[in-house]
């Protein structure tokens, strides 16, 4: 028998209302609706299937009140993380959000009808004291900032009606509900199970680790990683999802299961490692593992930890009896080379040589094609990594030049374009300013809002080449700091964006300008016209300049070349 869920009963909203479902579903097409948000969707997917029980639907304000300042619900269970649908006045009016009032909850990614809520209450939270309780207070905390800045001044409580269960199209067979899980667990006849929380790729040390703790407690394993929300700049679940898939035959046969959690993490370290518990156990895991920084969110502005590396141990230690479920604590493990094993820190002899390697030092690595050892990683992981992080030679980029017309740039952006094809290995797309304003942006003209626009299509589409592995040159004027800045954001999102400024001056320009059309521009035949009658705001951090007075097209393609070089972004084909 698996663990029994949290609160006695496991509360699958799905197959309590399934027999109701096509009323519910006709109801639910005459009601007022909110569309959710990606958080908000996490969470409804958690409550209707049950990973939240005893939730049955967003906390009114007793229940609220009561995580906030106590981790428990009003009727006294255990409860660590705030679930609340949050939205603003406007909402609330529009769709007449009051107590007693039905209102469907829609998904966004296809408008299907999910759940409906009976709003029990609506509430305005003290963001301050939510703050401070659950999260800690400190206002770099990535959950403090969601909650000031994207979390809506208002809270709806209510009980929900179960509709459909969210349509997922990635890794569909491995994202078990709770009851599924549960369900499997019987079959394979596992009455002691040890889940594993992750949200990063595992390797040995992580294998190592959760056999180790099945061992102790003649268990076998979940692997339990949160497909949902993670930390920003997380390695993305689809990459994750195939190393996990990739380790599982590294578990002794049969020892091991790989499901997909749909959560929305907080970083919330110890209120969060109490919530993590929960669920676990109503996935009917019998054991947790809570490890060093459990779902810590890093380290703040002034380079400090939220919380303290063990906060999170000693939290579900404290609730460890009402939990009901085996908390396993553990300390990093490390490498022994000398041995060839891994072990916990705190079990290794002093003066025994270790070796580890950080979360940063293994995306240098990826990233410069450097060798990752056997000892840290198995090869079929390494390769998916690498699959997904290809090194800098065979990533993309975007060369951005900017500068008056005729300054140079677009001969520059063509014998650009001409070299690195020659170069090969790349797919290179050449954005003219020219072709641009006729391909994507023939209905804008030159103001400022217009311009703006135009680059950051050409922003838009640089940084989709860019993600795709190729070389991009883009050439407009780009005559304003702020769009150049913002195209760079985009760009950078995806690879590298090298901001080239082509500085040959206005008077150079104009008086070898063959097409006459600076002549036009005096004579007020084109109006606003840069460096006529608009003005062109020189770049004041370029990646380099480049001037075509003092500089042939050749040695400043070559300059080019070389900080394309210097970057690796050119080392081998
Ligand atoms: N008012 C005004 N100001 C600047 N440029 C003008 C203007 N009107 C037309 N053109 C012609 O449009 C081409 C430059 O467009 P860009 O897309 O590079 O400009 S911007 O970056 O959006 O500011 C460039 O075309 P080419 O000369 O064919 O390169 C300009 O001559």
């Amino acid at each position: 028998m698996a663990n029994p869920p949290h609160g006695g009963i496991l509360k699958d909203l799905l197959a309590r209302d399934a027999p109701r479902r096509e009323q519910l579903a006709a109801e639910a097409e005459g009601l007022p609706a909110i569309v959710l948000t990606e958080r908000q969707l996490c969470d409804l997917e958690l409550i209707l299937n049950g990973g939240f029980s005893p939730l049955e639907g967003f906390l009114n304000e007793k229940d609220y009140n009561g995580v906030v300042t106590d981790s428990r619900l009003a009727d006294g269970n255990l409860f660590s993380m705030p679930i609340n649908l949050d939205i603003s006045r406007e909402t609330i009016e529009e769709l007449g959000v009051k107590p007693g009032a039905r209102i469907t909850l829609r998904d966004f990614r296809d408008d299907s009808n999910l759940a409906i809520i009976t709003v029990d209450d609506v509430y305005r939270p003290d963001k301050n004291k939510e703050a401070q309780h659950v999260f800690g207070g400190d206002e770099d905390h990535p959950a403090i900032k969601y909650l000031y800045n994207t979390v809506k001044e208002f809270y709806v409580g209510g009980k929900l009606d179960a509709i459909n269960r969210l349509d997922h199209y990635d890794y569909v067979a491995l994202r078990y509900t709770p009851a599924e899980l549960r369900a499997h667990f019987e079959k394979l006849g596992w009455t002691r199970v040890v889940a594993f929380q992750t949200r990063n790729p595992m390797h040995r040390a992580h294998r190592e680790l959760t056999v180790r703790a099945a061992r102790a407690r003649q268990a076998n394993v979940l692997i339990h990683p949160v497909v949902g929300l993670t930390k920003p700049g997380d390695i993305d679940h689809f990459t994750r999802v195939r190393v996990y898939q990739a380790l599982l035959p590294r578990y002794p046969n049969g020892m091991a299961v790989l499901g997909l959690l749909p959560l929305a993490m907080r970083m919330g370290g110890p209120r969060e490692a109490i919530w993590h518990a929960i669920i676990r156990k109503n996935h009917g895991a019998t054991h947790f593992i809570v490890g060093r920084d459990h779902a810590g969110p890093g380290k703040n502005s002034k380079g400090e930890e939220f919380y303290g590396p063990y906060d999170a141990q000693y939290a579900v230690e404290k609730y460890k009896d009402e939990l009901g479920i085996e908390v396993v604590p553990f300390q990093m493990m490390t490498y022994l080379p000398d041995s060839d094993e891994y072990r916990p820190k705190d079990e290794v002899p002093t003066g025994t040589r270790t070796l580890d390697i950080s979360g940063t030092e293994l995306r240098n690595r990826l990233r410069t094609g450097r060798e990752i050892p056997e000892w840290f990683s198995y090869p079929e992981v390494v390769k998916v990594l690498r699959e997904s992080h290809p090194p800098r030679f065979q990533q993309g980029f975007t060369v951005f030049l900017t500068g008056y017309q005729n300054s140079g740039k677009d001969a520059i952006a063509r014998a650009l374009q001409v070299t690195l094809n020659q170069q090969g290995g790349r797919a290179v797309s050449l954005l003219l300013g020219e072709t641009v304003r006729h391909e994507l942006s023939s209905e804008l003209g030159f103001t400022r809002q217009d311009r703006h626009t135009n680059i950051q299509r050409i922003a838009f589409v640089a940084g989709e080449l860019t993600k795709a592995g190729g070389a991009v040159i883009a050439a407009p004027i780009a005559p304003y700091e702020a769009s150049r800045q913002q195209a760079r954001e985009t760009v950078s999102q995806f690879g590298s964006f090298y901001l080239v400024h082509v500085a040959t001056s206005l008077e150079h320009a104009e008086r070898t300008d063959k097409r006459g059309v600076y002549a036009k521009a005096r004579r007020g035949e084109i109006k606003g016209f840069t460096g006529v009658d608009d003005p062109y705001e020189a770049p004041t951090k370029a990646d380099l300049v480049v001037d075509i007075e003092k500089h042939n097209v050749r040695s400043i393609v070559h300059q080019i070349i070389l900080m394309l070089e210097s970057e690796g972004l050119l080392d081998k084909f």
